[in-house]
């Protein structure tokens, strides 16, 4: 494939996909990176730094990653042309090689453009995010359980009201679809129907059920003791409350999941352990207070697109912050792993955040590469690093003597300590 700006390094080759999805890593695969907005110039680097480590130690040689820049948000602009925040042939790259990793990329508050994460996500089809919440020891918390605290959001990625239907107050096209759910749709509650923005929800079957089958099978995979499907079905019923039923009609239909006392609750055997697994619901507002009260009660999490971003950033907060929170955008076979923080634009360039959380995005992407070496050593470093009290300014000001490391230090304490 020839690609204008992108430069294909020497010496790499592509992961591929077989025909049910499992991939071939060859053992110099070519992984696109997105560098990322604001602190992505930090922890990009600092991530890197670890994970070649990780990689060169576990195999003394035998395999090596051969990065490979594409370009979106600021950096495209300047790359490219003022224009373009998501080449074309960044998303061709991403496809076409399989398994990417990105920082964060700005998005702007009110106007402007559309947030380039949620573009990637929708374009690629990357309908699950995956955020795996655990503590460290060491890790400074603001609960007094930690430990407890050990969940893994299955967030839907493609729908809710992340599909940017919406329009701004006062424009025609508010207006218009405002006439229209007053005239056609007998709608009568719209407050100000005068001066007022509108967004749309859509939820649907598939989507719904593709993200719970996802959360169901990795129970199943890593024998957890339960999913919760976390929803605001009191108020949105025909989204949220919908969302909820069809995880529950999925749980029984294929994986033969019954009522548990009479229901709503069900239950399952788990077919490679046998051991029961609970499938429950919770309404998304009694959810921040059962993660913080109850957490040892929730494992796996399958919930909608907001409910699933602010959870993220809640949950993270419980374990030492966003800072050390990994994540991953799946579709059936293009995998693009993502720290959970943004792009924090006061501390952008100062070498001073958390690379931790990209770092253990990284950490899962060689797991689904089936680097499994690879990826205990970046435990094994981090977990170290931590213990002994090595951290960066958003750890250190919560401890006491610990030693305060800059972002590209504590990226090189992971590789010192594996
Ligand atoms: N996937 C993505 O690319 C995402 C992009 N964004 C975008 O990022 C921009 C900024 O968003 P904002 O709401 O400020 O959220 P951010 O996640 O960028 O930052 C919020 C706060 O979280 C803490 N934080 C974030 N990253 C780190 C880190 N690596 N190490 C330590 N602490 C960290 C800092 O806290 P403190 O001030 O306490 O030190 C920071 O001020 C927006 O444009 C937003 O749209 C947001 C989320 C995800
Ligand atoms: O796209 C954005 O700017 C924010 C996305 C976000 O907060 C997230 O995915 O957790
Ligand atoms: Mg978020």
């Amino acid at each position: 494939m020839g690609f204008q700006k992108i430069v294909v390094p020497e010496g790499g080759e592509k992961i591929t996909v077989n025909a049910d999805n499992t991939l071939n890593v060859p053992s110099n695969p070519i992984i696109p990176f997105i560098e990322g907005d604001g602190i992505g110039v930090d922890v990009t680097p600092a991530m890197k730094i670890a994970i070649d480590a990780a990689v060169q130690k576990a195999y003394n040689g035998e395999r090596k990653i051969h990065w490979m820049e594409v370009y979106a948000g600021e950096k495209a602009t300047q790359v490219y042309d003022p224009d373009t925040w998501l080449p074309e042939e960044t998303l061709e790259a991403v496809k076409d090689y399989v398994v990417s990793i990105k920082g964060p990329l700005t998005t702007p508050v009110g106007g402007g453009i559309r947030s380039l994460n949620v573009a990637l996500r929708q374009k690629l089809d990357l309908y699950t995010c995956l955020r795996p919440v655990r503590w460290f020891e060491g890790v400074p918390s603001p609960v007094k359980k930690p430990a407890d605290v050990d969940m893994v959001i299955f967030r839907e990625n493609s729908e809710d009201i992340y599909a940017g239907i919406e329009w701004k107050a006062g424009t025609a096209e508010a207006d218009k679809v405002i006439k229209f759910l007053r005239e056609e749709m007998g709608v009568t509650n719209i407050r100000f129907p005068e001066n007022c923005g509108i967004g749309v929800k859509p939820v649907s079957v598939e989507g719904t059920k593709r993200l719970v089958r996802q959360a169901l099978q990795y129970a199943v995979d890593n024998d957890r003791e339960s999913v919760t499907l976390v929803h605001k079905g009191n108020i949105m019923k025909f989204t949220e409350g919908s969302f909820k039923d069809w995880g529950y009609e999925l749980a029984k239909e294929e994986f033969g999941a019954e009522l548990l006392d009479g229901g709503p609750w069900m239950q399952f055997k788990n077919p490679k352990s046998g051991k029961t697994i609970v499938v429950k619901d919770v309404i998304a507002d009694a959810m921040l207070q059962q993660i913080l009260l109850r957490p040892a009660e929730y494992d796996v999490i399958a919930t909608l697109n907001l409910n699933g971003d602010y959870l993220s950033d809640a949950l993270a907060a419980e374990v030492g912050g966003i800072g050390i929170a990994p994540g991953a955008n799946l579709a059936d076979a293009v995998a693009m792993f993502e720290a959970t923080h943004g792009t924090a634009p006061k501390y952008a360039g100062q070498d001073k955040v958390n690379p931790g959380s990209l770092i253990l995005s990284a950490e899962m992407m060689l797991r689904h590469m089936g680097w499994v070496e690879a990826a205990d050593l970046v435990l094994k470093g981090m977990e170290k690093a931590i213990s002994k009290g090595e951290v960066t300014y958003d750890f250190h000001r919560l401890m006491d003597d610990a030693k305060l490391l800059k972002c590209s230090e504590f990226g090189q304490a992971v590789a010192d300590n594996m």
